[in-house]
């Protein structure tokens, strides 16, 4: 983002303060969506960097929309000041903000706000808070307010390490500048913000675009330039026979739910290898899909008719699933792997090298950490799967509220959909059926797992709008819908 600020502003052409007054008008239209109350005491904290620049740009553009009761709060802990804070700074003296200078926490005690603007420390954090600066955020955070953060809380890393011990300001609404931060799409965030919102700054797009970076977001318009429509004089041969080898007498469900989104995805033909207990559930639940009766002593035999397999879901950890899991391995041809799959890889680290090359993994944290180790951050946890996606030349569907799909080019996507109210078992054995659905249809590893994340958070989104929890069959049998959209 700092590369593209100064691309804007050498080529559109732009001068900082310019940029800097477009962030503040951006950020000024979603607070006062937000909160317009003309009567509200609005407390602006404001660094004397260009996050604090920003901020007494907002108080200009506060008074200037009605907002009367506006106070800015200058935090004088640094002689240094940025050249754009200087010039908003004479701006503001011209008006008739009002404006207090904060030298030490204590400079705050008659303090009184009904909302927080945090404009103290943005994207230029380059170490943890401490001293004064560590006071303010806590004395901030004991108002229990409303704060809204400028482009980044106060205290909160764009990238990298998100303490446990967060010392920083805790926002209600982070409005940020253009593009999320990294570090938003962690678990860890939470404790910095309640949410985000992405605004518009009109920095370089077509700059923004061409960098080579290693995190990408995936986007509506990157679905649809990658899924193809059905074609005309097609049939079920032309879109893949997916097998999923899968369920157990007491998690045959497993199987179920992944055949179903196989089913629901538009795999060609559906085999589920599942235990002869389960025929009766299968045959009757879902009829298009067929069997291959498993019992302890069955290989797959043939496994090259299958143009993509899947192995885990409900599967159970035991010395016939692992071998199954390597005879499988053994045909070197690509596979999904999930749950039991790859519990069965944890318990013996010996198969993972034999893992086929463009195979996915699909682990959920805690099954990640089976595999790899232990990760405290989930910043760290990510870096390990971006190694070991390019060491094992595999990719590896990392599951969170937001996925992190790891690519063997040590590329990260970042998956946009998806919601709590996908928080229940089986979500991540229909995420399982959807990826061999995709690569049975012919779509590339990658390109299989970056769609399926996406569909299967899509299909999920769609349903939350009306409903307060959805179920995994609920998701998997409104993946055509999720698909139709962007045909
Ligand atoms: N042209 C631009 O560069 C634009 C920048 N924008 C704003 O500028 C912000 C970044 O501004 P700056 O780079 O000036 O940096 P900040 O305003 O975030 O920080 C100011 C200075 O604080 C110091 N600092 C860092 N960590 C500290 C700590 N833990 N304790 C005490 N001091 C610390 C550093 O010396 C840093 O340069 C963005 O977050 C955004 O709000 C926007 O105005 C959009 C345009």
């Amino acid at each position: 983002m700092r590369q593209a600020d100064e691309f804007t502003i050498k080529n559109k052409p732009i001068a900082s303060i310019d940029l800097m007054e477009k962030a503040a008008r951006s950020f000024v239209q979603s607070f006062l969506r937000d909160e317009f109350d003309a009567n509200q005491r609005i407390a602006i904290f404001c660094g004397k960097g260009n996050n604090g620049g920003d901020g007494l740009a907002i108080a200009h553009l506060l008074l200037n929309n009605g907002c009367e009761n506006v106070k800015v709060y200058v935090i004088n802990f640094s002689d240094k000041q940025s050249d754009d804070f200087a010039i908003n700074l004479q701006r503001l003296d011209e008006s008739r903000c009002k404006k207090i200078n904060v030298s030490t926490v204590d400079d705050l005690k008659n303090m009184k706000a009904d909302v927080i603007i945090d404009a103290i420390l943005g994207s230029g954090l380059n170490k943890p808070l401490a001293g004064d600066y560590e006071k303010l955020a806590a004395f901030i955070n004991e108002q229990n307010k409303k704060v809204y953060a400028v482009d980044v809380p106060t205290g909160f890393p764009s990238e990298g390490i998100i303490p446990a011990e967060y010392n920083g300001i805790k926002a209600y609404k982070t409005i940020c500048f253009q593009r999320p931060k990294i570090n938003f799409f962690f678990p860890e965030s939470a404790l910095a913000t309640q949410e985000y919102e992405v605004v518009d700054i009109d920095l370089n797009e077509d700059f923004i675009q061409q960098q080579d970076a290693d995190f990408y977001l995936v986007e509506e318009t990157d679905v649809r330039e990658l899924l193809k429509s059905r074609k005309l004089f097609s049939h079920k041969g032309t879109y893949g026979h997916a097998l999923i080898v899968a369920g157990n007498a007491d998690t045959m469900g497993a199987a179920l739910l992944s055949s179903l989104a196989c089913l629901h995805t538009g795999a060609g033909l559906t085999t589920a290898c599942i235990p002869k207990s389960g025929l009766t559930a299968l045959n009757s639940l879902l009829p298009e899909v067929m069997a291959l009766p498993r019992d302890e002593y069955t290989r797959i035999e043939n496994p090259a008719k299958f143009k993509a397999i899947a192995i885990g879901p409900g599967l159970g950890v035991s010395p016939e699933s692992e071998k199954l899991l390597e005879s499988l391995l053994a045909t070197n041809k690509p596979l999904v792997i999930d749950a039991d799959g790859l519990n069965c890889l944890a318990d013996n680290q010996t198969l993972l090298s034999k893992v086929p090359k463009s195979s996915i993994l699909t682990p959920h944290m805690k099954e990640f950490d089976r595999i790899f180790g232990e990760h405290e951050h989930w910043w760290d946890r990510v870096q390990t799967a971006k190694v070991q996606a390019q060491a094992l030349q595999i990719v590896i569907i990392l599951k969170n509220q937001f996925t992190f799909v790891c690519l063997p080019d040590g590329k990260v996507y970042i998956n946009p959909t998806g919601n709590p109210a996908m928080a229940q078992g089986g979500m991540g054995d229909i995420l399982t059926g959807v990826v061999v659905s995709f690569l049975a249809q012919g779509y590339s590893s990658a390109e299989s797992a970056i769609l399926a994340t996406f569909i299967h958070g899509r299909a999920g989104d769609m349903l939350a709008d009306d409903n307060a929890v959805v179920t995994a069959s609920e998701v998997a049998k409104n993946m055509p819908k999720a698909l139709k959209a962007f045909q």
